[in-house]
């Protein structure tokens, strides 16, 4: 019997169909490596995705801080796309009405996770600048009103905090830094920037700090680990005030703030390399309402 192409290209095509899905299947269920890889592509890819679905809602507001809170809705189901459970403690924390400056420790892309968990309203991360050219998603931040820095120009990215510093005020908005500048794998905080701390005391406004736990348990760039479930503490600590304080003050201020990070880091941290154990424990620190 004679088989023509039309005949044999679908059977063939679904042959490597059914090949390539065998081949990653393998892959997922024998490599971590291959696990991690494929989902921190799906992360990233889900992210522009919903970022494709945020863009028109959001710009019927056009650039407006209150986007923020679409951007949010649409991000806090991932954390159970990947099994995270996260915990947060201390949130009564947060200042009601005024504006501050939130400090938060800095791990990787997924303290979005984190952060969506707990973002005050009217509170707009600022971002490295290179974020704005991430397809959608860079679209999707700006009309959120995120705030973009140049990193490579401390002039300019100086200049865009003493505007921040104004806007904080005149508008009533919050801001999110990520004090570190970078994100750390390391289980650890690196040295503070000071430019969050020179805005919080050029507006006058309390600092918040948060501490995210470690991720080490369930995910580690370094080891290409990424397992579920996971469990992610974070901990809202009691606001720092800066009224009176001066820029002279701001490299005091910066030690003491990332001080007491470090301090709480290592004690919600379950993976053995900060210390606590408190998530595990029945009636631990953890488990108290602080
Ligand atoms: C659905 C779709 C969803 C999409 C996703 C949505 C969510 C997206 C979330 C995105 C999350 C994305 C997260 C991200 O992208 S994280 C990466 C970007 N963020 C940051 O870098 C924030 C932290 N960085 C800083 O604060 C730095 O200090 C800056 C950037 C300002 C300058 O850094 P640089 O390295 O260039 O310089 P330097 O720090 O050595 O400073 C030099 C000197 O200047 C002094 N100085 C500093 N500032 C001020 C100031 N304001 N007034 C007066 N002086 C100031 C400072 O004390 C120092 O002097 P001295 O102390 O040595 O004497
Ligand atoms: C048409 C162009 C398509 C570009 C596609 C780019 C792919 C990007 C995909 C998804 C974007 C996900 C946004 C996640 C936001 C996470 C924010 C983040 O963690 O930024 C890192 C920054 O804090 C520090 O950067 P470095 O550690 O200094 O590096």
């Amino acid at each position: 019997m004679e088989v023509t192409r039309m005949e044999l290209w679908p059977g063939a095509w679904t042959a490597l169909l059914l090949l390539l899905l065998l081949l990653l299947s393998t892959l997922w269920f024998c490599s971590s490596s291959a696990k991690y890889f494929f989902k921190m592509a799906f992360y990233n890819g889900w992210i522009l995705f919903l970022a494709i679905l945020a863009i028109p809602v959001c710009a019927v507001r056009g650039r407006n801080v209150e986007n923020m809170k679409i951007l949010r809705l649409l991000l806090l189901h991932v954390k159970y796309l990947y099994g995270i459970r996260v915990e947060v403690r201390g949130a009564h924390h947060f200042p009601p009405t005024q504006p501050y400056v939130v400090v938060s420790n800095h791990q990787s892309s997924l303290d979005l996770l984190g952060m969506m968990e707990v973002l005050p309203d009217r509170c707009v991360p600022i971002a490295k600048r290179e974020l704005l050219w991430a397809g959608s998603a860079g679209l999707a931040c700006w009309l959120a009103g995120i705030i973009f820095i140049d990193r490579k120009r401390t002039g300019d990215a100086i200049s865009v905090m003493s505007e921040v510093a104004q806007t904080l005020l005149t508008q009533d908005v919050r801001v999110w830094v990520f004090p570190e500048g970078t994100r750390n794998h390391n289980g650890s905080m690196l040295p503070f920037k000071r430019g969050a701390f020179h805005l919080a005391v050029q507006a006058q406004v309390p600092i918040v700090p948060i501490v995210m736990s470690s991720y080490q348990d369930f995910y580690s760039k370094k080891e290409r680990r990424f397992t579920s479930p996971g469990r992610c503490q974070v901990r809202v600590l009691p606001p720092v005030p800066t009224e009176g304080l001066t820029p002279d003050d701001v490299p005091a201020l910066a030690d003491s703030v990332r001080h007491s990070m470090l301090t709480i880091f290592r004690e919600i941290s379950t993976d053995g390399l900060g210390g606590g154990d408190c998530l595990k424990k029945p009636g631990g620190a953890g488990e108290a309402r602080l």
